[in-house]
């Protein structure tokens, strides 16, 4: 039985632990405030971020990170992506130098504009086949409550993750090899500031059009900014890229078309977020992601749109003129 740990007692990480203990897996999930850690043990369920689900036995919870890494074959790591550096920074002392660190997260690093992969290697110092991904359309609640789906786990070694994809395959869930890294971070990280951009015309009202455009164009400026970094452009159109594209403008579960329909029916970004319980990735991250895109000379409309309506208070309509005013162009 492989042991592993999940670092982040989020929606995410708990719904992670419930996929590697149906796949046959000894789970400690560690947890940063020991209340929580303590109803879980007690209660086998994470009513803070997951009620109503109830987590199998071999998932225990810990407030120790040392206890967390005993053993553990794999660290799989999940908090929101702003908060890694400094929690993987308490974390990395107690993890063993040949376990596989995979990441779980949709964000890129404000200031740096570092993915999540990339944080990971600078804090620890692991090589390209100690680090791995977990990316495509898998809101979390729907996972947890074992809905078929499918995910991509990607690592620069291919023999790596094939291993993930044994640790994390049940009868529910069908993990998909890539070697891919940078290509399903970004997929996963920029579909959150187009989820955005569709949750903003949900919330004007705006019909299916409108959606499918933002979508479609936001793909296309993920595919650009993803060849300028060296990605696989054939990643953009799997599970990583389109996949969960779609599922997170689609859903009402995602937080962040929850949080745009509520900037589109006009509330302002500070009531959108004191709306929020949980973390809605492309809030802070439009910002990086632009900024990625302006190091390497791409053009990224929506996600200026997104970032002129959170960052600077454009307001939602306004965005929208401004796009469709934009010079006409080729496909
Ligand atoms: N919820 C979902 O459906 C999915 C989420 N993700 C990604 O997973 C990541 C985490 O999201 P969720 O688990 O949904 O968020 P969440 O809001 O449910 O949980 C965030 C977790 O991070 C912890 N945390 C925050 N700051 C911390 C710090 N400084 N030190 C230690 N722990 C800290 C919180 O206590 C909480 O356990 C995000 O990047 C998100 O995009 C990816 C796939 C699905
Ligand atoms: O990444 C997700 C689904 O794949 C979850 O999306 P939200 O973070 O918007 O809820």
């Amino acid at each position: 039985m492989a042991r592993v740990a999940v670092y982040g007692a989020g929606s995410w990480g708990t719904a992670t632990a419930v996929v590697l203990a149906d796949a046959g897996c000894r789970v400690a999930l560690w947890g940063r405030r020991p209340e929580l850690v303590r109803a879980i043990n007690t209660t086998r369920t994470n009513p803070d971020y997951l009620p109503g689900s109830v987590l199998p036995h071999a998932v225990t919870a810990t407030a120790d990170p040392a206890e967390a890494a005993d053993g553990a074959e794999v660290a799989f790591l999940c908090v929101s992506a702003q908060q890694l550096r400094g929690a993987l920074g308490t974390w990395a002392p107690a993890i063993r130098d040949d376990t596989v660190l995979v990441s779980l997260m949709k964000g890129v690093e404000l200031g740096t504009g570092l993915l999540m992969s990339q944080v990971i290697a600078e804090v620890t110092g692991a090589g390209p086949e100690r680090i791995g991904v977990v990316s495509g359309p898998n809101l979390a609640r729907e996972i947890a409550a074992r809905q078929p789906a499918a995910s991509v786990v990607a690592c620069r070694d291919l023999t790596v993750a094939a291993r993930l994809q044994e640790i994390l395959r049940t009868p529910c869930f069908r993990p998909y090899t890539n070697a891919d890294v940078i290509g399903c971070e970004l997929g996963g990280a920029v579909k959150n500031v187009i989820a955005l951009a569709v949750g903003m015309a949900d919330g004007m009202g705006l019909g299916d059009n409108t959606k499918a455009t933002l979508m479609t164009r936001g793909l296309a400026e993920t595919s650009r900014l993803g060849a300028a970094m060296g990605a696989d452009p054939r990643t953009f159109a799997g599970l990583a890229g389109m996949g969960d594209l779609i599922a997170t403008c689609a859903s009402p579960l995602s937080r962040n078309h929850t949080f745009g329909a509520n900037l589109g029916r006009g509330m302002s970004v500070a009531e959108a977020a004191a709306a929020m319980t949980q973390t809605a990735e492309g809030v802070t991250s439009c910002a990086s992601v632009l900024d990625l895109a302006k190091r390497h000379g791409v053009e990224m409309p929506i996600a200026e749109a997104v970032v002129g309506v959170i960052r600077a208070g454009v307001r939602p309509r306004t965005a929208v003129k401004e796009l469709m005013g934009r010079a006409a162009g080729s496909e």
